[in-house]
């Protein structure tokens, strides 16, 4: 009789990538949410109601309202005596407005109206910041990983799905609910809220992200590694993209800026159930490695010891990569954040469409990061990947930054080089970690990269919105704001491009001299 050879579940194709995408769901579900405010900046940090018309440009009530009675005045036409409550969808208005420099009277249609919050550009960007600030002020990105080494995944990702569910119902109550003036530290309450919901859906969604990278790398180790992490990453793309492009015109249908939030609450209700579903898999996978090992003698694995961090603390080659990650991800995440304003003040996109540039980045990802993985796999090249990803970088930003071309098309452009390079490193950076970082120690390894990428998550949001509203902000006499300058906040942007592009450099030379095997191919022949 033929001797039955004990198999591993994730020997089996079709387990593995099952296993792959049910984890990537839940995290793509936690990228919606991550982003899903992002297009809702100018909505939050304008005063009252924000008036939508068919052309699709916008104007807050108040200011639509005196220039509706001024023409009205000017014209000797009776008072329209227009309130808030009247401005409604199919309500047609008629006032003057400046086109190319010359007053003009214009007639509009109302397509819909929403309402503003007031924030301050630092408040908005305090909020965008408090993803990070658990994950970085309490060290939890830190704990986390050793509890995902110590617990195990399954432990671990149960409990950082929790966190993230937790984290966006507070997000979504602080948002739906008025706090009048009440203020905090400073800061409106709602504010305060709304970044304390944020802060615990970043910490469980940054526990969750390096349980499934640890997942991946358990399924897919020896196989196809970079292809599954791009896929995954990819898949998170989606849930980006989808933030970016349809958030604002939700808060619109429904006339607030919570029903993003509570639609991305639900998907992540469902994200949570599918991890559930992977848990199954995770214990049958534990098993049959089990049974592989006993059928070759093989001893236990060996459990993950605290000495074991000194392993991690003292290679050049993973503070290299980890400052990288801090550059490159200060250099792309924080700026989508700020993206959608970008597009309405510098280039002149209207606000229903302006969400949508940004969103081609993540669109252009979904494609390319899992071809660069398999690139990676297939030829190598790894380092290289990444110094020519971080030049693309540091192009972008100075483009964006430079008062010329404020073209909608070449935002576009540069839209897509900047997601060719946000393939590019992710695709080569995230699967090098193996290469350097034995497995043992790998969710502790993924976890401090994270920390150190979520100060840069963390402080530059902070920075930019205070450096918006200190240098970039535009007033008239009057002290009310025209508009934007973008050249400050951009410059800076450009400045981690600098920074990844030398890192970069320096993890090439290191890796000739130390031999990780970054420019090697993942697969094994
Ligand atoms: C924000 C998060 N910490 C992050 O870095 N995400 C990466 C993907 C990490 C995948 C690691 N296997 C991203 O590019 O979105």
């Amino acid at each position: 009789m033929k001797e039955q050879i004990q198999q591993k579940l994730s020997d089996s194709r079709v387990a593995r990538w099952t296993a792959l995408m049910i984890v990537s769901f839940t995290m793509m579900c936690g990228y919606f949410l991550t982003d899903v405010m992002s297009p809702l900046e100018n909505l939050l940090t304008t005063k009252g109601k924000v008036v939508y018309f068919t052309d699709d440009t916008s104007i807050s009530a108040d200011s639509l309202i005196s220039k509706v009675e001024l023409f009205a005045a000017a014209n000797a036409l009776s008072s329209p005596e227009l309130t808030v409550e009247k401005l409604e969808e199919g309500a047609e208005l008629q006032y003057m407005e400046t086109v190319d420099g010359q007053q003009q009277t214009v007639q509009k249609t109302i397509s819909s109206v929403a309402s503003g919050e007031g924030w301050s550009s630092t408040e908005y960007g305090f909020f965008s910041g408090a993803y990070g600030y658990i994950n970085v002020f309490l060290l939890m990105l830190f704990f986390g990983g050793i509890i995902l080494d110590k617990m195990g995944i399954r432990f671990t990702g149960i409990m950082s799905c929790g966190f993230m569910f937790a984290g966006a119902l507070i997000k979504w109550y602080a948002l739906s609910t008025d706090f009048g003036d009440t203020m905090l530290f400073g800061m409106n309450m709602q504010v305060i809220l709304a970044a304390l919901g944020f802060a615990i859906f970043g910490m469980g969604a940054e526990i969750t992200g390096i349980t499934v990278s640890k997942i991946i790398v358990k399924w897919f180790a020896g196989k196809e590694l970079a292809l599954a992490l791009g896929l995954q990453v990819a898949m998170a793309r989606i849930g980006t993209a989808i933030a970016l492009g349809a958030s604002l015109s939700v808060a619109r249908m429904m006339g607030n800026v919570s029903y993003p939030v509570l639609f991305g609450a639900i998907a992540l209700c469902i994200g949570f159930v599918s991890f559930l579903v992977y848990c199954v898999m995770d214990k049958k996978e534990d098993a049959s490695a089990l049974a592989v090992r006993q059928e070759e003698g093989q001893s236990e694995e060996e459990g993950f010891r605290l000495a074991d961090l000194k392993l991690i603390f003292c290679s050049k080659g993973f503070w290299l990569i980890t400052l990288l990650c801090l550059m490159f991800y200060a250099g792309v995440f924080p700026f989508l954040k700020f993206a959608t304003k970008l597009m309405i003040y510098k280039y002149d996109v209207p606000e229903s469409f302006a969400g949508m540039i940004p969103a081609l980045l993540p669109f252009g990802t979904i494609l390319l990061t899992p071809v660069f993985g398999s690139l990676y796999d297939r030829i190598g090249r790894g380092a290289t990947l990444m110094i020519i990803g971080s030049v693309m970088l540091t192009v972008v930003h100075v483009l964006f930054a430079l008062p010329l071309m404020n073209y909608w098309w070449f935002a576009v452009v540069v839209m897509i080089v900047l997601g060719i390079a946000f393939s590019l490193v992710p695709s080569a950076m995230w699967p090098s970690v193996p290469k350097i970082i034995p497995m043992k120690q790998l969710g502790s390894a993924y976890a401090i990269i994270f920390y150190i990428q979520n100060i840069g998550l963390a402080m530059v949001p902070v920075l930019i919105g205070w450096v918006i509203d200190d240098f970039a902000t535009l007033r008239d006499t009057s002290g009310a704001i025209t508009g934007y300058n973008y050249s400050i906040p951009m410059t800076i942007f450009a400045v981690f491009g600098v920074c990844a592009v030398v890192i970069s450099l320096m993890l090439r030379v290191d890796d000739a001299k130390k031999h990780y095997g970054l420019e090697e191919a993942n697969m094994k022949k």
